[in-house]
């Protein structure tokens, strides 16, 4: 949840058209209903062809308005920086602003796109330097990147490009964001890699195809998109894809001259595909399952899954914590008989290998299960996949594996699991909706009788419940009342 108080910073120089700068990204936050702040760095006037002017602020006037803030933010975008003395200056503002310190998302910007003109004299990582333990991600593009490390353009490479970021800012803690690192010209491809400073060998990758259109202010969009999703807590990684599918999906636009809708988009191609190292893949798409739609209650006996199917109930899932072997796979025996018995479509939760062993409907797997499960094995056994997901990153690593569904969560606060910052809420749910095309979405989370109906605005296929269900007074009753319910669609 975003506190009414906290608010977004663009640090940002002022250009008349809008094409880039401070403009363009005011208009890139009011696609998320989100009005900035604006320190401006420096004032221009550029044409496509020519950059006419280019009048640094004094520093004390950027120091002014960094003052003048009435309250600090918890997110900023910094974009050109005309002079070090400015990036000193809003670093000494950083530094007194102590716990409080908000995330900040540095797009290092040497040239300007209407004719490759130097914003600055300066080197652009002298002036980035005083900045540099205080930025959270930084997003600067291959050239830019070449130039902030001194590396030759030829010799990049992605394995070893944290280590000369590292050697060249010893003091970065942050995330790295390279643009446009990998290009496959060949299948009309661009890659961008994110690096994590606490996890610098688990690169990330975010393809996306080439676009056919030079577009000036790219980069602004890109950084704004992303400080703009980390704003709205979404996670880092989330935030690159989310950044992402905003630029391809302006890029689209722009080719057919019209307008995007608010939001970020619900067109799943605009999205990139996601890679890292260990992710398993499949040859073809999991099962469908028989019934696409439903209540779909979580329990934790062959006890419930008995009770669960005399009163109607058609989907549901056995998760067992906290019990020894022997219990669990006596447990997964019992629940197999009694889905089979009722034609359930009972799924196992985290235990693969017995649900396979058993003959099962299905699996469910989280985040975590996906590196240590033997997936092709599910796959081989005719299985049903069901795959957790909290968040654009996590939805497009399962996509990728073509489960039977995908489930969202959590989607209100919950006593049965810790889920604090993954948090999706309606309005998420609903994109995942789009998003998930043709294979079924689970809501999952915090789902009670009294906010059911907002959950099925964003229509869902399925409703998964725990608690509502289990620590119910008359779960018969809440049960039949459920089923009632998503029965009228
Ligand atoms: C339908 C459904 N959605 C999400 C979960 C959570 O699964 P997971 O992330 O594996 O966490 P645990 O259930 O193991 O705590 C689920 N079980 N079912
Ligand atoms: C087990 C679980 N997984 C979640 C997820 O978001 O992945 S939320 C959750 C708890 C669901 O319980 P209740 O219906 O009582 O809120």
């Amino acid at each position: 949840m975003i506190s009414p108080s906290s608010h977004l910073l663009i640090i940002s120089g002022l250009e008349s058209n809008g094409f880039a700068g401070a403009l363009k990204d005011i208009e890139i936050a009011a696609r998320f209903s989100i009005s900035p702040r604006l320190v401006v760095s420096t004032l221009t006037a550029q044409t496509n062809h020519s950059m006419l002017a280019n009048e640094p602020t004094p520093a004390a006037v950027v120091k002014a308005q960094l003052e003048s803030l009435q309250a600090p933010p918890s997110c900023i975008k910094i974009g050109v920086l005309p002079n070090s003395d400015q990036a000193v200056t809003i670093a000494h503002w950083l530094k007194n602003l102590g716990p409080n310190k908000p995330k900040v998302v540095l797009d290092p910007i040497k040239l300007s796109s209407s004719d490759r003109s130097a914003f600055s004299d300066e080197t652009l990582a002298n002036i980035i330097l005083p900045l540099i333990p205080y930025v959270d991600v930084i997003t600067p593009n291959l050239s830019e990147y070449c130039d902030l490390t001194n590396t030759p353009k030829p010799l990049f490479d992605h394995k070893t490009a944290f280590v000369h970021f590292k050697v060249a800012f010893p003091l970065f803690r942050g995330c790295l964001y390279i643009k446009s690192a990998l290009v496959d010209s060949k299948n009309s491809r661009v890659t961008d890699l994110l690096i994590q400073h606490n996890t610098p060998t688990k690169i990330q990758y975010l393809t996306q195809h080439m676009s056919e259109l030079n577009l000036r202010g790219t980069g602004c969009v890109f950084s704004t998109a992303l400080t703009c999703a980390l704003f709205q807590q979404h996670s880092i990684e989330s935030s690159a894809i989310l950044a992402s599918a905003c630029l391809t999906e302006l890029r689209d636009y722009q080719l057919r001259s019209t307008k995007p809708s608010f939001g970020w988009p619900i067109n799943v191609n605009y999205y990139p595909t996601v890679g890292r190292r260990g992710l398993p893949t499949v040859a073809s798409a999991f099962p469908r399952m028989a019934d696409q739609a439903g209540l779909y209650p979580i329990v934790d006996s062959s006890t419930w899954i008995a009770k669960l199917a005399s009163w109607g109930v058609r989907t549901v899932q056995l998760r067992l914590k906290n019990r020894n072997a022997t219990d669990i796979e006596a447990e997964v025996i019992k629940s197999v008989a009694i889905a089979k018995q009722h034609q359930l479509q009972l799924f196992i939760n985290d235990y693969w290998q017995l649900a396979i062993k058993h003959n099962a409907y299905g699996v469910h797997l989280g985040q975590e299960d996906l590196q240590s499960a033997d997936i092709e094995k599910i796959h081989s056994a005719g299985l049903r996949l069901g795959i957790s997901t909290h968040g654009d990153y996590e939805f497009l690593i399962a996509k990728q594996l073509r489960p039977s569904y995908y489930a969202v969560g959590a989607i209100f606060p919950t006593k049965t699991k810790d889920m604090s910052g993954k948090i999706q809420g309606i309005e998420q749910l609903k994109r995942y909706c789009f998003l998930a095309q043709e294979t079924p979405v689970v809501a999952i989370g915090g789902i009670t009788q009294q906010n059911i109906t907002q959950v099925l605005s964003a229509q869902p296929n399925f409703i998964a419940m725990v608690s509502a269900i289990t620590e119910a007074k008359d779960p018969e009753c809440v049960t039949k009342e459920l089923l009632k319910t998503l029965s009228r669609g």
